[in-house]
């Protein structure tokens, strides 16, 4: 198949596009200059022939649940979303380097910068989980690396449910699927995210993914056959015993024989750490657990939220991108408390609130809602083609954001406190703006007005 050209980048008010960074499936990357505040950013288009009404809500979901999980250190910042002039909703991401995957072939990690790596990523994999969130392309390359220096897991899955009708995937992460999703009987699960994540491991530290024979054939067929096969190659590297354990029940063929969490396998590769001599890396866990049996019904999803948590195992090419699981109802997905000393200060909180009584939870959340501010009052004013929006700041801090919501859905996160809408003249357009803070949005405030 003829390699695609990329699209062409869309003009996108208050951004300056620099140049291409990378071709998705899915979607291209763009590096832009954001003109306030001034900073590259990487922005993800969508391809505009995948844009429907479906792709527009699923786009939407995926956009408020990175909403909810990109505060976590080692989750890729998203700084707003929204749809381009033409058409393409696009995300404006944290700009970082791809090294992770480019380089882990041509130079393996050693086995003290590798764990450091994945213990972080570890502790985004368990808090998108008790979120009621698989990842489901968990591999090097969904790795990426912040300015500063810090691994953060990407590509929650924007562009994989963006397209949950039969459109075409390109690059099935094969090498990282565990076999149950690869032979088409689910669509992810907790345990096949841990193989995913033990493959990671496995490749950062090998230089190469389990199944991959150097010098052999590792096309996508072998691949498959051989993960099916559970021909999985041995780990030759020097690595203590634990932690050749580690990988052995991450990667066992039964998911029932593998960690039923991410956390506990996180903890046994701290324990490696320790084995070593090396700093114990902290697990990052949300203070408050996410899962919404503990949330309760009073933050009832939205339908349109909830996009894949019924879906049917299907093809193996869209099985890819983040999803929504229920925790409640799942066997494997609610880790038991830690029983081990080694996670930070923040995990022994987040297992606090999980022992706590329900009752302690929805004080919790209470009271954590009462402190977000609300917008006092929105002004519409009719300009030439549409309604310019402004209101006042209630009060944000550094990372709170602003929800606007139009009447026909579109929800954009941003941090400005003007918004401007098009329309034809006589059009009434209204819009709701609520505070956003760790992932929950307050009251909004609503305005409408008429296109002059
Ligand atoms: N935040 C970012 N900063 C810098 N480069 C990025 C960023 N996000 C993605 N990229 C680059 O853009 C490329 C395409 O990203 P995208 O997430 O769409 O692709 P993918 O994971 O390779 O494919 P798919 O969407 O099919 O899963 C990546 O391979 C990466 O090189």
């Amino acid at each position: 198949m003829a390699a695609r050209l990329p699209s062409s980048p869309p003009v996108l008010p208050g951004f300056t596009h620099v140049h291409i960074l990378g071709k998705g499936g899915f979607a291209d990357v763009f590096l832009y200059e954001q003109n306030l505040p001034r900073r590259p950013v990487a922005v993800k288009v969508m391809h505009a022939d995948l844009v429907d009404d479906r792709v527009r809500s699923a786009f939407r979901s995926e956009v408020n649940l990175m909403g909810r999980l990109s505060a976590h250190p080692s989750i890729l910042s998203v700084h707003s979303a929204s749809v381009s002039a033409d058409g393409r909703p696009y995300l404006v991401m944290e700009l970082c380097s791809t090294e992770i995957g480019d380089r882990f072939r041509e130079r393996p990690f050693e086995l003290d910068e590798a764990l450091e790596v994945v213990v972080r990523i570890g502790g985004a994999l368990e808090t998108a989980h008790r979120a009621g969130t698989l990842h489901r392309d968990v591999k090097p390359a969904n790795i990426l690396t912040t300015a500063f220096g810090h691994p953060v897991l990407s590509d929650f899955g924007i562009a994989a449910n963006m397209h949950l009708g039969d459109h075409e995937a390109e690059g099935v992460s094969v090498p990282w699927s565990a076999p149950e999703v690869l032979r088409d009987e689910t669509a992810g699960t907790v345990a096949s995210e841990v193989w995913s994540f033990g493959a990671t491991l496995y490749s950062l530290v090998a230089g190469r993914s389990p199944a991959e024979i150097r010098g052999g054939r590792n096309g996508t067929d072998e691949l498959t056959a051989r993960i099916l096969a559970h021909d999985i190659q041995p780990f030759d590297v020097d690595a203590p015993e634990a932690l050749r354990a580690v990988v052995r029940k991450a990667l066992a063929k039964d998911p029932a024989d593998r960690y039923h969490a991410i956390l506990p396998m996180v903890e046994d590769l701290q324990a490696v750490q320790l084995e070593m001599g090396v700093p114990v890396t902290p697990i990052d866990l949300q203070e408050r657990p996410w899962s919404r049996d503990v949330e309760g019904a009073a933050d009832e999803p939205r339908e349109e939220e909830l996009p894949l948590r019924a879906r049917a195992a299907r093809r193996r090419a869209p099985m890819r991108g983040a999803q929504q699981i229920d925790i409640s109802s799942s066997t494997q997905a609610a880790p038991p408390p830690s029983r081990r000393g080694l996670v930070s200060v923040l995990a022994g909180a987040a297992t606090a609130v999980v022992l706590g009584a329900v009752a302690v939870v929805a004080v919790a959340v209470t009271t954590i809602q009462g402190t977000v501010p609300v917008v006092d009052e929105v002004v519409a004013e009719p300009v030439d083609g549409g309604v310019a929006f402004t209101w006042d700041d209630p009060g944000l801090v550094d990372a709170d954001s602003y929800l606007v919501t139009t009447a026909s859905g579109d929800a954009v996160i941003q941090r400005g406190s003007t918004f401007r809408l098009s329309g034809a003249t006589g059009d009434e357009l209204c819009i709701t703006v609520a505070v956003n803070r760790d992932g929950r949005s307050g009251d909004a405030a609503e305005a409408c007005g008429e296109v002059p």
